[in-house]
């Protein structure tokens, strides 16, 4: 293994721009399934064998990506994808825990959209890992730009980057409904409950939902089109076929698949979660209005 190298695995939105971000300090390589005309690309192989990985793939992919390419040689790793698992239900610590010691792994999350990090302006970002230590060893890495913070709730961390962007399509529905400020900044705060609620089933901590990871990242997908969640958001009030949507946006909106998943485990584990589900729907075909009317209930 090379020592002190880092490589980001994954070329989409997020990863170049983490990788152009890792990049100011000292050399970031960077990898994906297609070359691609940037600095320091690397194959596979070679990224694989730098001390420091940053993984970049969509949420959905990741178990399927880990079986088929990741070969576990002491490497610390930060993970930047924002969903759960539709398949199975399973969060994404749990998944990578199959291929991962605890201690070797920590989630990057936090308001960052990709277009203003790739600018070089500034964010702040939380590094949630059950080891400070690998917390310590990230830090150094991340440019001037970037504040970074330490935080042990990993699981609140992924509940929150995951849920906001459910909310955000909810949020760019009610946008594109034309239902007025109150009733969004609403559905945000419900929103932001809701999501807590959820997180608390699950051993998150309250605080976590306060902070950059969930206020943080929700305020910032659910109020703007720079989000492609809300932009899904905003193409299903037009009663845009999703597939349509979808293809026109050409990048991951984790909000679709994760709304599924947040609906399966609300079911089984009885947690009111009626925003979430009501997204769920929409994406099924249910008429935008018919939510609102739904939600709009004492
Ligand atoms: N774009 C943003 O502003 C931010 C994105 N994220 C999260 O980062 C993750 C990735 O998002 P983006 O890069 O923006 O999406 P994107 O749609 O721009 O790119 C996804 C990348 O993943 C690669 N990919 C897809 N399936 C793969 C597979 N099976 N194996 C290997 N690579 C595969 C694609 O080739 C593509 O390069 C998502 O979970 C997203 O929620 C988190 C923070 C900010
Ligand atoms: O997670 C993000 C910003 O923090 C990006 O959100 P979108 O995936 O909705 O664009």
């Amino acid at each position: 293994m090379q020592n002190n190298s880092i490589a980001v695995i994954g070329a989409g939105k997020w990863g170049q721009a983490l990788h152009f971000a890792l990049n100011q300090k000292q050399k970031c390589y960077i990898t994906s399934r297609t070359k691609r005309e940037l600095d320091n690309f690397v194959d596979l192989e070679t990224a694989m064998d730098c001390e420091y990985l940053v993984i970049a793939i969509p949420a959905q992919e990741i178990r399927t990506w880990l079986k088929e390419n990741f070969v576990f040689k002491g490497q610390k790793i930060l993970v930047a994808s924002k969903g759960i698992e539709a398949s199975s239900g399973e969060f994404l610590n749990e998944i990578y825990a199959s291929f991962v010691p605890d201690e070797n792994i920590g989630f990057i999350s936090g308001p960052s959209f990709a277009a203003e990090v790739i600018k070089g302006l500034p964010c702040a970002l939380v590094i949630n890992s059950t080891s400070k230590n690998l917390y310590d060893l990230f830090q150094p890495f991340f440019p001037n730009f970037i504040k970074t913070y330490y935080s042990k709730d990993v699981i609140g961390a992924e509940i929150a980057g995951a849920y906001k962007n459910v909310l955000a399509i909810a949020s760019g529905i009610c946008e594109g409904l034309q239902l007025g400020k109150n009733a969004q900044a609403s559905l945000i705060a419900r929103g932001l409950v809701e999501m807590q609620r959820f997180g608390k089933y699950f051993g998150a901590k309250k605080s976590s939902f306060l902070g950059l990871s969930g206020a943080g990242d929700l305020f910032l997908t659910a109020n703007s089109t720079m989000s492609r969640n809300f932009r899904v958001g905003l193409g299903l009030s037009q009663n845009k076929k999703l597939e349509d949507i979808l293809e026109e946006l050409g990048e991951v909106a984790e909000g679709v698949k994760t709304a599924d998943a947040i609906d399966k485990l609300s079911k089984k584990y009885k947690i009111y979660t009626p925003i979430a589900n009501e997204v769920k729907l929409i994406l099924n075909g249910k008429n935008p209005k018919d939510s609102l009317k739904d939600l709009l209930k004492n």
